[in-house]
């Protein structure tokens, strides 16, 4: 068992002893840390290293073969993705899931959807018939809350400068790839979580585009320093800015734990990478372009 000291802490995530097979693969082997509230925690490795079946057991869309996931004392690796959602965990997806037809602003208003009749994680003053019949009469109640849902939106598009909210009325499909993933991103805080799961943000971003989401991320530490953010991605400068710690994976198993900088430079991590060449190229061990 994990010995950390925050664990079952309110907010800690505890990754008990989990192991993930998928057949014969072991996509996950025996991870074993906590990440405490507040942490940004990125979770590097070269393909198929693991990183995802992670980030996919905590979201609850696989379930651990061995082992179990606690938030606070609280078990949650049997829960569905929408109940863990609903306790403050929301995540984006490696590749883009837009709604390719609800305009930019309606496919973030999506991500507030559960909160308007039932469900979510505001608190309810009525119950859900009441807040179902309020919602279809649409009275002062509901619609206070479809204001507030609206605010929240805005709010979160001004976090990407003039990237999405220009485009707000915009049909997703429209969109460049660098601004489906800031939507996917922002259809994800929209719902003020209290973990988020970001699953390769910069891929496919150009440089400026890179620097870019970085400095929303700064940012969003900046609001909301409780906000607990793990964080896979390829792009090591990335991690570099942004994580207080870093999980380094390899074929299953967590081989390093350590501060970014410790973490990059370790021998182990080098070597694990060194097999593939884009990510050996972010260790400047060969040019990107061999
Ligand atoms: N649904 C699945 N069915 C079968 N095998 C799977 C499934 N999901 C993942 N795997 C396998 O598990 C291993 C880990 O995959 P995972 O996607 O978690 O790696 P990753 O570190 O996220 O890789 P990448 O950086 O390429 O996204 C790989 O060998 C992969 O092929």
């Amino acid at each position: 068992m994990n010995t950390n000291a925050n664990q079952n802490q309110p907010g800690t995530l505890t990754i008990n002893k989990v192991s993930r097979r998928f057949g014969g693969v072991i996509a996950a082997n025996g991870l074993d840390f906590t990440i405490p509230k507040g942490e940004f925690l990125a979770v590097v490795g070269p393909n198929g290293a693991g990183k995802s079946t992670l980030l996919q057991m905590i979201s609850g869309i696989i379930r651990p073969s061995e082992g179990e996931i606690l938030l606070g004392d609280r078990r949650i690796d049997r829960l569905r993705p929408e109940a863990i959602n609903a306790l403050g965990i929301s995540r984006t997806f490696q590749t883009s899931r837009v709604f390719p037809m609800l305009t930019i602003r309606d496919s973030i208003m999506v991500g507030t959807q559960v909160g308007l009749i039932g469900g979510g994680r505001a608190p309810r003053k009525y119950g859900p018939v009441t807040e179902l019949i309020s919602a279809l009469l649409r009275l002062p109640a509901y619609q206070a809350r479809v204001a507030a849902s609206e605010k929240r939106v805005e709010d979160v598009m001004a976090m990407f400068g003039d990237r999405l909210l220009p485009r707000r009325n915009e049909q997703a499909f429209s969109l460049s790839y660098a601004n489906r993933r800031r939507l996917e991103i922002a259809r994800a805080l929209v719902q003020d979580p209290d973990i988020l799961l970001l699953d390769e943000p910069a891929a496919g971003m150009n440089p400026t585009e890179t620097d870019e989401l970085t400095e929303v991320l700064a940012d969003l530490r900046r609001r909301r320093p409780d906000m607990t953010i793990v964080m896979v991605e390829h792009k090591l400068q990335v991690v570099r800015q942004l994580a207080e710690r870093c999980i380094v994976m390899a074929m299953g198993t967590a081989i390093v734990d350590a501060r970014p900088e410790a973490a990059l430079e370790d021998p182990r991590v080098i070597e694990a990478y060194l097999g593939t060449r884009r990510t050996a190229a972010a260790f400047g061990k060969v040019n990107a372009d061999d």
